[in-house]
């Protein structure tokens, strides 16, 4: 059963379609990734998901309950993209407000306060914590009651290198354990180790989604070949494009299945080094963001 799943699912804001016809669903231990440009309908979805919106028309299900996640709002951890606190309340404080509201278990506020690391400042007031200690503390919030479903709306922003890769390394350990994940992010670089689905809205429409490994199939972008030092040069048929990148380093586009008679060729020249590059999920999201005509109103970094 998917964990979540929407079908045909359009939503308006007065007269506006801000998501027209959309289906796609979450399986179990799942992380999906919720791609789009500014405006494209990730928030709204999210909302949707939670149960916090209506849709216009089409069906929404949550952990197997129709209209979105309000009936199962236990079940599901959620850090919303600015997260705010009563300023006056400690970490701790806040954290075990939210664990009686959501009837978790007060005895995990310790565990997460040390997971995120916020222990030493668990006593501290929320005025005086930095964007990033705000955003732990909103993620422990999230992962308060062992949610079967968590979302994450661009989780990173805020967070200091070592907190987000702490934060990716969270997120694999959730899934390991059964956990879906939904996380909409506009930093994909980060982000592509972790996911293994994916959706990409344009202007509200659902441009693709699927397992990573179909949305690349699909999408059939070449691989890039970069060689350096060759004593030789080359010319072979499979050769897309090619680009002189500095003194003696050359990369080829190439298409996947011409990857290894080119490579064989390559390697005749005696290179000094040659690096395969498969394209990443920004050249995914800038391909399908460009086949959309959306290319203008991405925000991806
Ligand atoms: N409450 C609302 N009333 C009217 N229009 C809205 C409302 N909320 C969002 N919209 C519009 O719906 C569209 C989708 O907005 P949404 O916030 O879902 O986009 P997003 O993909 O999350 O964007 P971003 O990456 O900038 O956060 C936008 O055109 C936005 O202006």
């Amino acid at each position: 059963m998917a964990v979540v799943e929407l079908t045909n699912v359009s939503k308006y804001y007065d007269q506006l379609e801000v998501l027209k016809d959309i289906s796609w669903s979450l399986e179990q231990g799942q992380t999906l990734g919720l791609f789009g440009h500014n405006g494209a309908g990730k928030t709204t979805t999210v909302r949707l998901i939670l149960g916090l919106t209506g849709t216009s028309s089409g069906q929404i299900s949550v952990l197997g309950k129709q209209g979105g996640g309000i009936d199962a709002h236990r079940e599901i951890g959620f850090l919303p993209e600015n997260v705010m606190f009563y300023p006056q309340l400690t970490g701790r404080e806040i954290l075990t407000y939210f664990a009686r509201l959501k009837g978790a278990s007060i005895g995990q506020v310790n565990d997460l306060l040390e997971q995120v690391g916020l222990a030493s400042a668990a006593k501290h007031r929320i005025k005086t914590y930095s964007k990033g200690m705000r955003q732990r503390l909103g993620l422990a919030q999230a992962l308060l009651g062992e949610p079967k479903l968590l979302i994450l709306d661009e989780p990173t922003v805020g967070l200091d290198p070592i907190a987000t890769q702490e934060l990716y390394e969270l997120m694999g350990k959730m899934q390991k354990q059964g956990t879906s994940i939904i996380i909409c992010s506009h930093v994909l670089p980060g982000v592509e180790p972790f996911i293994n689905q994916a959706v990409i809205l344009a202007r509200g429409q659902l441009e693709a989604s699927g397992k990573l490994s179909e949305l690349r199939q699909q999408a059939d972008l070449p691989v890039k070949i970069i060689a350096t030092g060759l004593s030789l040069p080359i010319n072979h048929y499979s050769i897309m494009a090619h680009k002189e990148l500095a003194h003696q380093c050359h990369e080829f586009s190439v298409q996947d299945s011409n990857k290894l008679a080119l490579l064989e060729q390559i390697i005749k020249g005696s290179p000094q080094d040659v690096e395969i590059k498969s394209p990443s999920l920004a050249d995914l999201y800038c391909y399908y963001m460009q086949r959309a005509g959306a290319l203008g109103a991405a925000g991806v970094q």
